[in-house]
């Protein structure tokens, strides 16, 4: 599947939100799209999916099981999530039958929380999204766009879904999605891109990789503050020393020094609180 040379304009004479965007998609890949609110992303994703014309430029060879997951259901959705995956499956093709038990069991596997014959607009945010993703996989697609899907889930749905997209991969199926935190997608994605000012750049996969992390330690420390912090501030690879409002000391530390650093303040006794990548902000 080919997007080529797409352009989106909303208004006549305003600003292309996509600009001249060219993007292959072969069958079997996860496609990424990161970039900050507002650039685009889901524009793009309507417009791969058919749910927008763009104003120039085409879409080739858009296999025709499609599966989206919109960036979020109607508020107001009185339907249950029995009922309306019962009905999107009909839509999809399923027999009644094959959509009840289809819909019965990815529900089942992405684990919802709540009352499946509850109005959808009643359940949790996460819940909802479990909801949307079911009923785009209802049919078995061919192609899955899928916008923010690890939105609002649970850390056990977002691994259930990490899997899912193994195993798309695997069954060649072509997936795209978008997703603001760069993060999230290195380690699920064959190609990542960038969408800025309207423009697409591909992003080296290893660019996503930290270039370092802020380790925050344990029990607040009261006696000979000034000490310690001199002496983690000696240690090999360690860039800044400093405490956070709760008086925790943090650390930035080069990402090639990480492990040496971490190995050294527990040997120093020091407890570990929390290890995040990049090297900014401390909480
Ligand atoms: N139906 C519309 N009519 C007019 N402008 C629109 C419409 N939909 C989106 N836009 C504008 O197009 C731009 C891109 O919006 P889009 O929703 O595609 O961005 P996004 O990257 O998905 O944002 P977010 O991360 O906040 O969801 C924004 O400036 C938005 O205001």
């Amino acid at each position: 599947m080919r997007l080529e040379s797409v352009s989106v304009r909303y208004t006549r004479g305003g600003p292309r939100v996509l600009d001249d965007i060219t993007l292959d998609l072969a069958s079997g890949t996860v496609t990424a799209v990161v970039g900050g609110n507002g650039s685009g992303k889901s524009t793009l994703l309507k417009v791969a999916a058919g749910l927008r014309r763009p104003s120039s430029g085409s879409v080739r060879g858009r296999p025709d099981r499609i599966g989206y997951v919109p960036e979020r259901l109607p508020a107001n959705m009185r339907l249950s999530a029995r009922s309306y995956l019962l009905h999107m499956g009909r839509v999809q093709g399923l027999r009644t039958a094959d959509a009840a038990r289809r819909g019965g069991e990815l529900l089942d596997r992405l684990g919802i929380e709540g009352d499946v014959d509850a109005p959808i607009s009643t359940l949790s945010k996460g819940n909802a999204q479990k909801v949307a993703l079911a009923q785009a996989m209802l049919g078995g697609p061919r192609l899955l766009i899928l916008d923010e899907p690890w939105s609002g889930l649970d850390a056990r749905t977002h691994q259930v879904l990490v899997d899912c997209l193994a195993e798309w991969r695997a069954a060649g199926v072509v997936v795209l999605l978008t997703e603001h935190r760069p993060g999230t997608v290195a380690a699920s994605a064959d190609a990542v891109h960038r969408l800025h000012r309207g423009r697409l750049t591909e992003e080296a996969m290893g660019e996503a990789a930290p270039e370092g992390f802020a380790i925050t330690l344990g029990v607040p420390m009261v006696e000979d503050r000034s000490r310690v912090m001199e002496a983690l501030r000696a240690l090999p690879g360690v860039r800044s020393v400093g405490e956070n409002e709760r008086r925790r000391i943090c650390l930035e530390v080069g990402a090639d020094r990480s492990d040496a650093v971490l190995a050294e303040v527990l040997r120093q006794g020091h407890s570990v609180f929390e290890v995040r990548p990049g090297a900014g902000g401390h909480r």
